[in-house]
């Protein structure tokens, strides 16, 4: 099976607002960024790669799988991490919170129990597993949500806004995360320097492609006309 995102002709529709029409995207490699303006659709593509998003027209699938209809095949396939935490975190404790997406893959409470332990060791965090999760800071409050992204085995990780409110050890520190990763990435990010050793850069402007290719043509391109409109808005 090709290890591919295929957006066939989707028309999405937010509250009358024609946020895609008719939009089509292939994506297979293995890091991929997305930039655009404020609202131009980035948050809502993501949303529609997870399957978390339903279009009134086109269909998504990754991997070959209807992430929309086959929810279960979706958990297996797709894993997305939310700009901010808290909408992603329902659980007191670390250690619920990364068993829980791991139950919802059909394991056990005992066996998704033992594998998020293994997946806080492995990331050196045994001492988190019964930490309240109120109690961390943002930025590891974000690492909880990583760590339990990544303990599903997804063949591919959607970020948004990772590096949005990160000081830069903790920015230098998720971007080398990510750069390890072994499934396909595909970032959403306003700081083109992040994702600039990217394989392919699209950018999206009003639910279209303004720009598709190669980083180092796509984000000087992106970042020059941010430029251009920083300077007419000021
Ligand atoms: N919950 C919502 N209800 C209705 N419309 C929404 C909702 N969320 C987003 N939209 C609209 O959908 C369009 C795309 O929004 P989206 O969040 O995908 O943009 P974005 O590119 O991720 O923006 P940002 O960079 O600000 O996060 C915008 O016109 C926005 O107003």
């Amino acid at each position: 099976m090709d290890q591919a995102v295929d957006i066939s002709g989707v028309t999405l529709v937010r509250e009358g607002v024609r946020v895609f029409d008719g939009f089509s995207l292939r994506l297979s490699e293995r890091r991929i960024a997305i930039v655009g303006r404020n609202g131009s659709g980035k948050t809502t593509l993501l949303r529609l790669i997870a399957g978390l998003a339903e279009p009134k027209a086109g269909r998504v699938t990754v991997n070959g799988v209807d992430v929309l209809r086959d929810r279960a095949g979706a958990l297996n396939t797709v894993g997305i991490l939310f700009q901010n935490p808290d909408h992603q975190i329902i659980f007191p404790t670390v250690i619920e919170e990364i068993a829980f997406g791991l139950e919802q893959q059909g394991r056990s409470r005992t066996e998704a129990r033992a594998l998020a332990a293994e997946a806080l060791a492995s990331a050196g965090r045994t001492d988190w597993a019964e930490r309240l999760c109120h109690t961390l800071s943002q930025g590891q409050r974000q690492l909880v949500c990583l760590i339990a992204i990544l303990a599903m085995r997804p063949d591919w990780v959607l970020f948004d806004e990772p590096f949005a409110s990160l000081d830069l050890p903790a920015t230098l520190a998720i971007e080398r995360r990510i750069a390890a990763l072994e499934p396909h990435v595909i970032t959403v990010t306003h700081d083109p320097a992040r994702v600039a050793g990217y394989d392919r850069a699209i950018w999206i402007e009003a639910g279209r492609i303004a720009a598709d290719g190669p980083p180092a043509e796509v984000l000087p391109a992106y970042a020059a006309e941010m430029q251009r409109l920083a300077g007419l808005e000021c």
